[in-house]
């Protein structure tokens, strides 16, 4: 399962397994094929804005931070391109292709805002650039920044939200479940989450994985006798969970309990979940967040059994334009991906497989994609790829600028909050 060794830099090196981008300036991209995680980990080559639609849109890349990074560093390349170069030589051709390739580029997945937000943003930035009397190379140039900066800065905003979600349920900030007290810095501490956010959906640490990630890491920093316990669902049909998730905990260290999406109200129940801690694809100025399949009923579950539920967002994930999770489009997936499972497998009687014993069948390929169903033929399925959870259903949202609670209305006023904080 090594990763194959690259560059970073100029300076050889190999990405760690949880690298899910890797960028060596000016024009090589590569992402890590998460259609085949935990078991192969197999960098593709991200090298026009082809192949970064292609890779967003069969989630060969997800998670709503990464899908924004991978689009914009993929019209980087596709401008930068000098063995097929595609981009005009004049402002303002070169202004119409950057507008066309992030028309293009949104058409790979509709619910996740941060693509949307990041191209917004560049488009805003180029013209402005362009506005101050600069030549194509230095429209390249700002895109290239622009670019190189969004990986940067999400790692530092995923290392706020893991500092702030952790300090905000560490220190009571909703009422415990537990028996134990919480004072005790002693006792023990368990967080449920859904689908993946961590360095698989970012440019690294993570989201709600970035806050599991802090929280882990303060509890056992604290206290020896602290034990801290993650669980995490599987989270069907993709299974960001019991491949991605559950790859990253191992890959850390931290403990770790893998449940099915079904045994959620069941965990629940022993009141031994301190809070449920998920990421956001788009949250919505009211604070209704669409977020992966299965995360309202996890909501639901979450409030009936009076256990916190706390969102994880970067401000790149709210989108203010929005009123109401009402307004979300969310999209729905080939039923293929709910119908069977697919993958690569490494076959028995192969060398591979078999070591170094002799009585293998060499004719045989290392490994052969397969296609194993699910369900009976002929069935049809639905495959939404994400629900909206209301607001009044979610306890606070962590975004890295602090933790947003509801006001006395019992309501977020998000845009408050983040217009107070980037005033500060
Ligand atoms: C920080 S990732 C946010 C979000 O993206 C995931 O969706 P997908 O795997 O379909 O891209 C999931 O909803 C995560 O919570």
């Amino acid at each position: 399962m090594a990763s194959p060794a690259t560059s970073i830099g100029n300076v050889a090196c190999k990405p760690s397994a949880l690298q899910a981008i890797v960028f060596e300036a000016p024009r090589q991209l590569q992402i890590l094929d998460q259609l085949l995680l935990p078991f192969e980990s197999v960098y593709v080559p991200i090298r026009n804005l082809e192949d970064g639609h292609r890779a967003i849109r069969t989630m060969q890349v997800r998670g709503a931070p990464a899908i924004a990074i991978v689009g914009v560093l993929a019209l980087v390349v596709d401008a930068l391109n000098s063995n097929r170069p595609v981009a005009p030589t004049a402002v303002g051709p070169f202004l119409t292709y950057i507008d066309d390739s992030i028309k293009y580029l949104l058409t790979s997945r509709p619910t996740a805002v941060n693509l949307f937000e990041a191209t917004n943003r560049l488009t805003r930035h180029l013209e402005n650039v362009a506005a101050a009397g600069t030549d194509v190379d230095g429209l390249k140039a700002a895109l290239l920044a622009y670019g190189e900066a969004m990986l940067t800065q999400d790692i530092k905003d995923n290392r706020r939200i893991g500092r702030y979600g952790a300090e905000y349920i560490l220190s009571g900030g909703h009422t415990p479940v537990h028996d134990g007290n919480q004072a005790d810095p002693a006792r023990s501490w368990s967080v449920l989450t859904h689908c993946n956010t961590g360095a698989l959906a970012t440019a690294g640490w993570g989201t709600a994985l970035g806050i599991i990630r802090s929280l882990h890491a303060a509890v056992n920093s604290d206290n020896e006798h602290g034990h801290f316990q993650a669980y995490c669902t599987e989270t069907r049909p993709y299974l960001q969970g019991s491949r991605l998730t559950a790859y990253e905990l191992v890959h850390d260290g931290i403990p770790a309990t893998l449940i099915t999406d079904s045994m959620v109200s069941a965990l629940l129940a022993t009141h031994r979940i301190d809070a449920v801690v998920v990421g956001a694809d788009r949250v919505t100025a009211n604070g209704d967040t669409a977020n992966k399949i299965g995360t309202y009923q996890l909501a639901i579950a979450a409030r009936y059994h009076g256990v916190p539920m706390i969102v994880a967002a970067p401000t790149t994930s709210i989108d203010l334009g929005r009123r109401s999770g009402a307004e979300i489009e969310i999209e729905e997936r080939p039923q293929e991906e709910l119908l069977a499972v697919t993958g690569r497998v490494t076959l028995c009687g192969t060398p591979e497989a078999q070591g170094e014993e002799e009585n293998v069948d060499a004719s045989l390929p290392a490994t052969t994609k397969y296609r194993m169903p699910l369900a009976a033929p002929g069935i049809q399925a639905w495959n939404p790829s994400f629900d909206v959870t209301p607001a009044a259903l979610i306890d606070a949202i962590v975004t890295e600028l602090g933790v947003v609670t509801k006001n006395a209305q019992g309501e977020f006023d998000l845009a408050g909050f983040i217009q107070t904080r980037r005033a500060e």
